[in-house]
């Protein structure tokens, strides 16, 4: 697995790639790998000849006060992980080199990225829709994988490369992979690192308490009434707060008052400083 930096040999080795007739994928990461990153890339190693991983702790997502500084940075594991499934290209570019000094672009969708997480983290999707787009154009591969666990980030990047004619060859360049959850549920998260043993024991209410939520709706519960008793299971099980717990329509985002079959629960809770988000499709 060759290791880049720069954006010059990035390009060679991807035109080197092309020119043989090889397809590319692309897997945007932050590194701090774990199950969930490898099924990505496994995912993307069946759909294409090469594997392109990139590794970028991106500073425009995260907000004043959010963990930039703490989170997680492990390149010489991460880079034996991708090495052992495979992938052909590490791309893991220093920060100069993606906002050198100048840089003054935003790329911001509208509409999808305003709720939810949106909401919570003012700005968030901004900074990931610039740097998903500057990855697409540098890199500038066939397919695009990314994790249903961040279902609010796959729409908003759907949503982008529609509305920017992005250069994607395929429709449906973007896809999306079911969320990789622990033997207890817990959505696989590097997130879930920052977790002392016993709230990462108290963590695993979140996915059962939604399936609780997901089931009771199905059954014909009152969807206010489901929602506001996960946030009391939530409460009661350990999170010291719930950000949001909403049962929207999963392609367009909207609030929904009822079973549905597209119908999909969001739900992002804290749990000793650590912010966790999951969500599951209606039952
Ligand atoms: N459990 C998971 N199942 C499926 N995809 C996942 C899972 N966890 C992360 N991904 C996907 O991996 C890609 C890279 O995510 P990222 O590096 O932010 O990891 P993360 O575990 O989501 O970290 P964070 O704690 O920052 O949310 C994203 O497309 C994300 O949706
Ligand atoms: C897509 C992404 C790599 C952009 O920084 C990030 O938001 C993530 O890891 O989900
Ligand atoms: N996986 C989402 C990236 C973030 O929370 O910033």
């Amino acid at each position: 697995m060759q290791t880049i930096t720069r954006l010059t040999m990035l390009r060679n080795a991807v035109d080197g790639f092309r020119n043989g007739g090889e397809t590319v994928a692309l897997v945007p990461t932050m590194g701090a790998l774990h199950e969930g990153h490898l099924t990505l890339m496994r995912r993307a190693k069946e759909e294409a000849d090469r594997v392109a991983a990139s590794i970028f702790v991106n500073p425009k997502q995260f907000g004043a006060g959010e963990d930039l500084d703490a989170y997680p940075r492990q390149l010489q594991r991460d880079s034996e992980l991708l090495e052992s499934e495979g992938v052909d290209l590490l791309w893991a570019p220093p920060v100069e080199a993606v906002y050198p000094a100048g840089f003054a672009t935003t790329v911001s969708v509208g509409e999808v990225s305003e709720e939810l997480c949106g909401a919570s983290r003012p700005g968030h999707f901004d900074g990931v829709a610039t740097v998903v787009c500057k990855l697409l154009n540098q890199v500038r591969p066939d397919l695009a994988f990314f994790g249903e666990k961040d279902w609010q980030q796959l729409a908003v990047i759907r949503r982008m490369a529609r509305d920017l004619d992005l250069v994607l060859p395929y429709a449906d360049a973007i896809r999306g992979v079911p969320i990789v959850r622990e033997a207890d549920g817990l959505a696989m998260s590097s997130r879930n690192a920052y977790l002392s043993e016993s709230d990462r024991a108290k963590a695993a209410v979140l996915p059962a308490a939604m399936k609780q939520a997901v089931e009771a709706i199905a059954r014909g519960a009152d969807v206010a009434s489901a929602l506001e008793a996960l946030r009391a299971r939530l409460l009661e099980g350990g999170f010291e707060s719930v950000d949001y717990a909403e049962w929207r329509d999963g392609d367009s985002l909207a609030p929904l008052d009822r079973q549905d079959a597209n119908a999909r629960l969001f739900v992002a809770a804290r749990i000793g400083g650590t912010r966790l988000i999951d969500n599951m499709p209606a039952a």
